[in-house]
């Protein structure tokens, strides 16, 4: 079972306790609450990790002010809720303004049991990767050369209408830099949805992303507007696009040439109004790679190409980094400001990151959550016997942690050791694929991100 907080937000008693029975046997804690007058109260005690909210709350009222006002009271708290929206109709302009109002998804009711735990899923996992950060517009630090050109060029880049494929290693950033051209475009007022696209399974991808009429198929319970759909006006963001099975591609190639898209079961097709970015952390070599990647969808998407640069290809910018995510969890746990020794920056900054941006965040947490001292030492970031560094050695061996490639599990080794081992030999043997690593761990993507952080991976 995974520990997060949810609370469902919804008048209708037997749909939230529906919802409840079905989350609570994956999730630790999960609430229901119809009163909203409740609310405020509620959100003193300490805010849920993830909100499912009703937008047409009060039974008859379907223009869901309501429902957006409870949405913008959650998104004003100082570490927000990721925000679900539903709503029992085909509403597709209510979803779509609760998205712009900061929900990171949406679900028509009746749901789909699974299509329900995903989305609860990638909330969580999107949550986690960007936790601490300054939620909806997280800055793109850096002075380095690399990221002042990187800068220069989103500054460029954003106002046209290309798409833009982003390229770089896991936890170098590249949904940050999706979100700072959004950002800078002119359809910064629409949304920036993200879909992540190894994510997707094939059998529903089709619906996700163009929608489905009511009666389609089995489970079309009700129309669905697909995400292409949801975000017009705004921009798409096609994140692990590198994972995307063949037959899926064709489909999206499709879609991207005639630039509309036919919703399953629809006789009619709905031209798409929105401007692709793409992100994947394959590296160029594979993506051109005919067998992995079609030429054609490739020639599509990456009009422009940005590289983010690994982290150790810019060691100028982690005293920057270090110094800005060690602030901001010495605030969030309430601890007292410390600096980091001369030493310790040294090493840090000498330390080749194979997790990138997203380790050293996360040996920072650590860092802050343990150290002891008047200043963090080198010992408080754990870097000697961190998982980057188990990664990076295993890397060059055959892709097995030292650890396990040795049968040196027994003994010595807690239960917490092992797991943290065998998911840094995972990462190792797929160079960092989250995807990939989590299919093989037989877990969610959202889980293995959760194990990264708690193992400051
Ligand atoms: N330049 C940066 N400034 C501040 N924080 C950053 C920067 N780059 C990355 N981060 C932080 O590192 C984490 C990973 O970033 P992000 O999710 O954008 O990386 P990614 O390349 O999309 O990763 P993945 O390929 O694994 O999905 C996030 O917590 C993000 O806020």
């Amino acid at each position: 079972m995974t520990s997060a907080h949810i609370l469902i937000l919804d008048d209708d008693a037997d749909v939230a306790t529906a919802a409840q029975l079905l989350l609570r046997r994956r999730y630790g804690q999960v609430a229901t609450l119809s009163d909203t007058s409740a609310l405020p109260a509620l959100l003193a005690r300490g805010v849920p990790d993830v909100v499912l909210l009703d937008l047409n709350f009060t039974p008859g009222r379907i223009n869901g002010a309501e429902g957006l006002a409870l949405l913008d009271l959650l998104r004003a708290q100082t570490q927000p809720p990721a925000v679900i929206a539903m709503t029992a109709y085909a509403d597709v302009p209510l979803a779509v303004e609760a998205l712009k109002r900061g929900a990171g998804d949406f679900i028509t009711k009746p749901w789909d049991n699974a299509r329900l735990i995903a989305a609860v899923d990638q909330a969580l996992a999107r949550r986690a990767a960007l936790r601490g950060g300054a939620v909806g517009s997280p800055e793109l630090m850096g002075e380095s050369r690399a990221m002042r050109e990187l800068k220069a060029l989103i500054a460029s880049v954003a106002p046209t209408e290309a798409n833009v494929m982003v390229l770089g290693e896991n936890g170098v950033g590249k949904e940050l830099v999706a979100r700072a051209i959004h950002a800078a475009s002119k359809r910064a007022a629409g949304t920036l949805l993200a879909v992540d696209m190894g994510a997707l399974p094939e059998s529903t991808f089709e619906s996700e992303l163009f929608g489905h009429r009511k009666g389609s198929f089995t489970d079309a319970k009700a129309d669905r507007a697909g995400r292409f759909q949801a975000a017009r006006g705004g921009s798409l963001f096609l994140d692990e696009i590198g994972n995307m099975p063949l037959a899926a591609q064709a489909k999206l190639l499709t879609a991207l040439e005639r630039r509309e898209v036919t919703p399953i079961g629809a006789d009619k097709p709905e031209a798409i109004d929105v401007r692709i970015i793409s992100a994947t952390n394959l590296d160029e070599a594979r993506l051109f790679d005919p067998s992995v990647f079609r030429a054609d969808l490739l020639f599509r998407l990456n009009t422009i190409v940005l590289r983010v640069p690994p982290l150790r290809e810019r060691r100028e910018d982690v005293p920057l980094l270090a110094a800005h995510y060690l602030k901001l969890y010495e605030a969030q746990y309430q601890r007292p400001a410390r600096n980091v020794s001369a030493a310790a920056m040294d090493a840090l900054a000498r330390h080749d990151w194979p997790g990138n941006v997203r380790a050293l965040r996360h040996a920072c947490e650590r860092a802050v959550i343990l150290g002891q001292g008047t200043e963090y030492g080198l010992a408080d970031f754990a870097l000697a016997t961190s998982g980057a560094a188990v990664v990076a050695s295993a890397g060059q061996e055959a892709g097995l942690a030292p650890a396990i490639a040795a049968g040196a599990v027994a003994g010595d080794m807690t239960l917490e050791a092992i797991e943290r081992s065998a998911i840094a030999a995972t990462l190792s043997q797929f160079n960092g694929n989250i995807s990939h690593a989590a299919k093989t761990l037989g877990i969610s993507r959202a889980a293995l991100y959760r194990k990264l952080g708690k193992h400051g991976i």
